[in-house]
Order: structure tokens, then C-alpha cells, then sequence
């Protein structure tokens, strides 16, 4: 298998440290002692990360996320964390540059290059997010936004950070709404973004890069979205709240 495929719960603002203990212990009770032919990630909110990692950290099969991280190392910048304080908690991804972060909180292209360049600087894997609105797919920019949001985003990278990087292809219209891309839309979405990657560092990284489909995915749905030559995985939302949902897609997804 040239890429691994990588299912990854973005639990956005919800479950606080007690939630995340009742996730995290009966998701454990369901996969300890098993192994998995994909990696498994978690992104909790901050505030839950350290009972997150108190029960999961040593757990080999499943390592934690971070929903976003500063550009900057330190300093008075109120309301942020640090990728250099994520590490404390076995944090190993940091999600960046998601469509809640660029259109609720303006983050823009230069800003998310500078925080998945931090990010890759402390050795973190950034889960570097994508997509186009439906305004934009409707008008016919899908390919212009793409090929924006990847050439300034994945920016001043080496082909070694780009290899730690998993980019996240999750078309806004699709995010929360029950309305999932077809897997025929999302395989075309797939192929175009790594021919992007092809260009930008080459046909061999572009080959090896792997790039999750995120966008109401469900149990139901999994098994045809990863079945996509270009799918390597998921980004998951609200149904990975549930830890027999979550698993469920994974199951599904990455049959094994
Ligand atoms: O935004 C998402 C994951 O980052 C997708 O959310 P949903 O799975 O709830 O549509």
C-alpha cells in the first residue's frame, strides 16, 4: 500500500474533559488489542486534550490532533496556544487552515501557510484543510480556489515537510449538512488536488501524499468515498462524535 489511509476525528467545539473521558474509555474498550490497516486520529478541543492523552496517549493505533495552532512561538498573543505547547499533551497533528477557521475567523492563505510552516518547524503533521464554497463550485472556480488555497498554503515547503503534511480535500457545502459530495465529485476533486501537488513539488511526492475526503461522511457512506483511487482517508465531523459511529466509518472505510 503506497498510502496509508488516515481517518481523523474533528470533534470542533464539542466534548469537554468529562465527555472526552466517556469517548475515549469506551472507543479504547473497542480497539484495544486490535490492529488497524490505517492510522487513527483524534482532535478534541485544547481544554480536553491532556484527559484525551492521559487515556489514549500510549494507545499505538491512535494518535492526537490539535484543531489549529498559532503562527507565532510566544508571547502576548491572548486567546492562543503554541504548537511548542501542543507537544506536552502527544499531540502529533494539528489541523489548519478548516473553512469554520478561514470564513468565521478570516484566517487567509498567507496566515495558514505561516501556521503549517510552524507546525512542520516543531515537527507536528499538519492536516492542511481545503475546498470551495458551493457559490464558488457553481460559478465554475472550483479549480481557481484549489489551486489558490494548495500553491499559497503548501508555500516554502520541503518535499520532507510535504510528506508529513495530510491535506484535507472538504468541500464547504458538504460540511455539516448531510450532503455529501458524490464519490465521483470528490475522486475528481482528489486527482485534480494532486496533480496540483505534482506541479508544485514533483510527481513522486505528488504519488505519495495522502489527501482525506472530509464532508458528511457517515458509516454508511465510507465504503464508497474510500474505495476512490485518490481518497486516502477522512475527515470527520459530526459523526465521529460517537465512538461506535466513528469506528463504524473506519471499519467501513478501511476494510482489514
Ligand atoms: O468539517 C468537517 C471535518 O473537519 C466535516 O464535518 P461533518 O462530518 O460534520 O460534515
Amino acid at each position: 500500500m503506497i498510502r496509508k489511509p488516515i481517518f481523523a476525528a474533528n470533534w470542533k467545539m464539542n466534548k469537554g474533559p468529562s465527555e472526552t473521558e466517556d469517548f475515549a474509555r469506551s472507543f479504547l474498550s473497542k480497539v484495544q488489542n486490535r490492529t488497524f490497516p490505517c492510522d487513527i486520529v483524534i482532535a478534541p478541543p485544547f481544554v480536553s486534550l491532556s484527559k484525551a492523552a492521559e487515556i489514549l496517549g500510549n494507545v499505538s493505533s491512535i494518535a492526537l490532533a490539535a484543531q489549529n495552532c498559532s503562527q507565532f512561538d510566544s508571547g502576548a498573543y491572548t486567546g492562543e496556544i503554541s504548537a511548542m505547547m501542543l507537544k506536552e499533551f502527544f499531540v502529533h497533528y494539528v489541523i489548519l487552515g478548516h473553512s469554520e477557521r478561514r470564513a468565521i475567523y478570516g484566517e487567509t492563505d498567507e496566515v495558514i501557510n505561516a501556521k503549517v510552516r510552524k507546525a512542520r518547524e516543531l515537527n507536528l503533521r499538519p492536516i492542511f484543510c481545503i475546498g470551495e464554497t458551493l457559490e464558488e463550485r457553481n460559478e465554475g472556480k472550483l479549480e481557481k480556489v484549489l489551486r489558490t488555497q494548495v500553491s499559497e498554503g503548501l508555500k516554502g515547503l520541503s518535499e520532507r515537510d510535504l510528506l508529513d503534511t495530510v491535506i484535507a480535500y472538504e468541500p464547504v457545502w458538504a460540511i455539516g449538512t448531510g450532503v455529501t459530495a458524490t464519490a465521483d465529485q470528490a475522486q475528481e476533486a482528489h486527482a485534480f488536488v494532486r496533480s496540483l501537488v505534482a506541479e508544485q513539488f514533483g510527481a513522486d511526492p505528488a504519488a505519495k501524499i495522502r489527501i482525506q475526503y472530509g464532508g458528511s461522511v457517515k458509516p454508511n457512506n465510507a465504503a464508497e468515498l474510500m474505495a476512490c483511487p485518490d481518497i486516502d482517508g477522512a475527515l470527520i465531523g459530526g459523526a465521529s462524535l460517537e465512538p461506535q459511529s466513528f469506528l463504524d466509518i473506519i471499519q467501513n472505510g478501511a476494510p482489514g
